[in-house]
């Protein structure tokens, strides 16, 4: 994140000082901003940068226990300057929260420089090898220059010039959310091969007396848990490169000081970060559950997928507060609509009439018609969207202000959020593979994925779509019924449609999910690596086991 706040925030000279540092890593940065105290709330940071006119420098401070930065990636042992992200003071006036660039320590010993404290917070549920650390600053002092001043500036008198909006400040969380977006279809895509692969090798139990043990691949309960996140991993995929479309899009308006997409940004890479970081959470637990006992060894590489990945949903934006954020956008776009203003394209659908026609019990819809079912997820979508915006307006109707009426909503607002996202990818993964040049073979095969996909995620929201009468509860159950009778067909391509991922042995870090699926072998292997192996008899035995066993002998 060091880098790309520089690459995003500095005028061409700073970016000539800095950012061949980087490059070289002569320098290597960390992005300070989070702290003790706060970490959602960014208006509510408490670090300090007051300028001093007469020597031209930024006077930092770390004014309370809750200032001091805490969390930065790399920040206790490793880097040797951050970007510090300050409440700036200049002329005794505050202008709010900047990044500033400051030397932690010394490029000679690697020892922190005078007013900078800084160390490791402490061991965490996974990223061990990481240095996760806290900075607290007392009168630091660093040149003006170091303000990163490509969007705002303080003159050397101390004037202030405001950015032409204060949120350019947050633009490096934007693009970091996007490849969040990317992290979430790898971390999928990971967990299905290795489980996909080991479900493949392992057999288990006996079906019938005399019967060879089957695959528990062949096991339909086993094809339900792991195909819906095998098409999963695979929408996430081609979401995440339209994602990063949009946002190499609207950055490359922003660089031509053309903000007018900026919220629709927000919103969807909001969103879409949140969306995809919770799906995949969940189902690296399923793919880890799906393996037995072995999925709870270190061998099969679960535990540290998931202890690295599930941090996705909190940092770079809380979940929950990013949906908030991408609903509050939406709340404010069916205003728009309802004034008659033009939506942009990700948001336009809530400007349409998708009000449903009650389908009764046989509706002769076409079920399967996957272009069909994306319908209802807009329709899903755009009713949950409105009625949270109603919601919100009920709530100003009897009085409350618009902050006391969208938290009062602030539930609904959440699963509209989750239903635009949803929306989105649904009809991004339908579409995308519309686009896709390949053989009919291939065709039918991703078109299984995208249609398990879609039926599966209307299985396990059928509530919203019974709810609002998009579907009736007859055409929920063949829904749920299609994505199931998909499965056998699906697990006909399932090994090679991990492999396509193209994982190397060494990339998975798993025993289990090994390309050449010599499993039982390498865990073996394995566990002789273990460090209680290095000897039969474990020194702790002559210390406490030994000696209890004796002397309860001796009672004998
Ligand atoms: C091109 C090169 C590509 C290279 C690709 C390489 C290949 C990649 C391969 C694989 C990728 C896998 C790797 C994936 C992992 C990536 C690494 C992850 C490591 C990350 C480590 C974690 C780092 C951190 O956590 S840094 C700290 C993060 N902190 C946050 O995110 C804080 C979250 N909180 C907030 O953002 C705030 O709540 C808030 C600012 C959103 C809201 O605060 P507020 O109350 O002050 O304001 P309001 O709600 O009133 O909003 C005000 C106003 O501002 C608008 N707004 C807010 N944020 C933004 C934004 N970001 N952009 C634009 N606008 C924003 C908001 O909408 C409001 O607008 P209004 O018009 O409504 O007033
Ligand atoms: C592994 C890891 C690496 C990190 N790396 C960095 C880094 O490099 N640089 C950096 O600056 N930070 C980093 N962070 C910090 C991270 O960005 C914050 O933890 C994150 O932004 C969440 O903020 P918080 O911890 O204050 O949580 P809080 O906001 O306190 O969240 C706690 C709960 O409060 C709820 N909540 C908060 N606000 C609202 C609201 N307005 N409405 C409803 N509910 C709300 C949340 O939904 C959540 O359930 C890292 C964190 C982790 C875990």
């Amino acid at each position: 994140m060091f880098i790309p706040t520089l690459e995003r925030q500095c005028t061409s000279e700073q970016r000539e000082k800095f950012l061949p540092l980087c490059y070289d890593y002569r320098i290597i940065g960390t992005y300070a901003q989070t702290e003790l105290g706060h970490g959602t709330f960014l208006r509510g940071l408490e670090t300090t940068a007051h300028y001093d006119p007469n020597t031209q420098e930024f006077i930092l401070n770390s004014p309370t226990i809750s200032s001091i930065k805490w969390w930065p990636g790399a920040l206790g042992k490793t880097s040797t300057h951050a970007v510090v992200l300050a409440q700036l003071y200049t002329l005794g006036k505050c202008h709010g929260i900047h990044p500033f660039v400051v030397q932690l320590r010394s490029l000679d010993d690697h020892k922190p420089l005078r007013g900078i404290t800084v160390g490791d917070i402490g061991p965490k549920m996974g990223f061990g090898p990481n240095d996760n650390g806290y900075l607290k600053l007392h009168k630091h002092r660093i040149p003006r220059t170091n303000m990163l001043m490509k969007y705002s500036q303080v003159s050397p008198d101390g004037t202030y010039t405001k950015p032409p909006r204060s949120t350019l400040t947050y633009g490096t969380m934007t693009f970091v959310r996007v490849l969040i977006v990317h992290g979430s279809a790898i971390a999928l895509a990971k967990a299905s091969t290795i489980a996909i692969r080991y479900s493949a090798v392992r057999r288990q139990s006996e079906l019938r007396p005399g019967e060879p043990e089957p695959q528990i691949l062949s096991y339909p309960t086993q094809q339900h848990k792991l195909f819906p996140l095998l098409a999963t991993a695979y929408a996430f995929h081609f979401v995440q490169l339209a994602m990063m479309k949009i946002y190499t899009d609207v950055n490359d308006q922003i660089n031509n000081s053309n903000f007018s997409r900026i919220q629709e940004l927000h919103a969807l890479s909001s969103g879409l970060k949140a969306f995809t970081s919770w799906v995949t959470n969940a189902g690296l637990e399923v793919c880890r559950m799906s393996c037995g006992g072995h999925g709870y060894s270190q061998a099969s590489g679960f535990p540290r997928l998931y202890a690295d990945f599930t941090p996705s949903c909190t940092y770079e934006g809380e979940n929950t507060v990013l949906m908030l954020q991408s609903a509050r956008y939406l709340v404010k776009c069916v205003r728009d609509a309802r004034s008659g203003k033009t939506l942009p394209g990700t948001v336009s659908y809530l400007s349409e009439d998708v009000s449903a026609v009650h389908s009764g019990g046989s509706s002769g819809r076409d079920l399967s018609n996957l272009d069909f079912l994306i319908s209802l997820y807009k329709q899903r979508a755009s009713n949950q969207v409105h009625f949270a915006s109603d919601k919100v307006d009920r709530g100003i109707s009897a009085g409350m202000d618009l902050v006391g009426a969208l938290n009062s909503a602030s539930v609904h607002l959440v699963s509209a959020a989750k239903a635009h996202s949803h929306y989105f990818i649904a009809k991004t993964f339908v579409e995308s593979l519309k686009l896709l040049k390949a053989s009919s073979e291939l065709q039918n095969v991703l078109h299984q994925l995208a249609s398990v996909y879609v039926f599966e995620g209307i299985a396990q929201s059928s509530g919203d779509f019974i709810e609002d009468y998009i579907l009736s509860g007859s055409e929920a159950k063949t829904i749920r019924q299609l994505a199931v009778d998909l499965l056998p067909l699906i697990r006909v391509n399932a090994v090679s449609l991990v492999d396509a991922f193209s994982f190397r042995d060494e990339v998975l870090q798993s025993v289990l999910g090994r390309y050449d699926g010599n499993v039982y072998e390498n865990l073996f292997k394995w566990a002789q690596n273990s460090p209680l192996n290095k000897t039969d008899v474990h020194p702790s035995y002559h210390k406490y086991l030994g000696p209890l066993l004796k002397r309860n002998q001796s009672k004998l």
